[in-house]
């Protein structure tokens, strides 16, 4: 395991305007790992993965979030947020390297395109975002948090906007470039939480609850039977009544 890949725990409350978003909640997600987190819309994945990425203003949040090493969490995390939040001014290769840039750092450029042939874009490397399918979009998001290369992995539904084909492949590269770091990964997708997950769990109205991934080594073969019983049996628990 990375030595510097710490887990993470939140133990809280959220409230939004005065109003109950989730809590009290008590999150583990093992150090080097992937944790996949699921549940239904609106029940505050995204608030919980923002408050953990120190990016959220909004969110009155009782509690405490801490790593293991009981270092700071500050510039150790990236975060792939929902939506590319791509500059629409920079071309794919400016995108992908925009975090050396704002650090002041000299950008990794043959680094950066080898990761666009990974993703399968280095013939768009020089296209502005406006000339990107939807698709393309979320694989240069996937680039340019792959790119920053941290301990702490944060991502919001990264491939929600990718065919069958190209997600399995995103999920294939995804996992070799975070093998040992702590992963978050917010999906909708129980497939791809049963291939992914090293641990499950499910977000409700009524709290967390823990689901036993199957068993083998991430990522799991899409048609391997243990992991297709394991999606069938998260999809009827998440159409189940909370
Ligand atoms: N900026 C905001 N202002 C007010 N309410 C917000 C804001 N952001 C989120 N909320 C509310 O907080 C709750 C949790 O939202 P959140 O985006 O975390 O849910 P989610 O589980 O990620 O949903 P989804 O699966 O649809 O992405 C929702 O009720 C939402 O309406």
């Amino acid at each position: 395991m990375r030595p510097d890949a710490p887990a993470l725990t939140l133990d809280g409350t959220a409230h939004i305007g005065g109003l109950h978003v989730f809590g009290p909640l008590h999150l583990t997600v093992p150090a080097g790992r992937i944790t996949c987190l699921l549940g239904p819309s609106g029940v505050g994945k995204t608030t919980l993965l923002r408050l953990i990425a120190c990016v959220d203003d909004v969110t009155d949040f009782t509690g405490q979030i801490t790593a293991s090493d009981d270092l700071s969490l500050a510039g150790r995390m990236a975060l792939m947020a929902q939506g590319d939040l791509l500059m629409p001014w920079l071309d794919v290769l400016g995108n992908v390297t925009i975090g050396a840039r704002l650090r002041g750092e000299a950008r990794d450029r043959t680094r950066a395109m080898r990761m666009l042939a990974r993703v399968g874009l280095e013939d768009h490397a020089h296209k502005r975002p406006g000339a990107l399918s939807g698709g393309q979009k979320q694989r240069v998001a996937l680039a340019r948090t792959l790119m920053e290369d941290r301990h702490i992995i944060l991502l919001d539904e990264p491939f929600s906007a990718l065919d069958a084909r190209t997600r399995t492949q995103m999920q294939d590269l995804a996992a070799e470039h975070l093998k040992d770091r702590t992963v978050l990964m917010v999906t909708h997708d129980p497939a791809e939480a049963a291939r992914m997950g090293h641990a499950i769990h499910i977000l409700t109205e009524t709290g967390l609850e823990d689901v036993t991934p199957p068993p083998g080594t991430v990522p799991r073969p899409v048609d391997d039977p243990e992991t297709l019983t394991a999606q069938g049996r998260l999809l009827s628990r998440l159409r189940a009544p909370a």
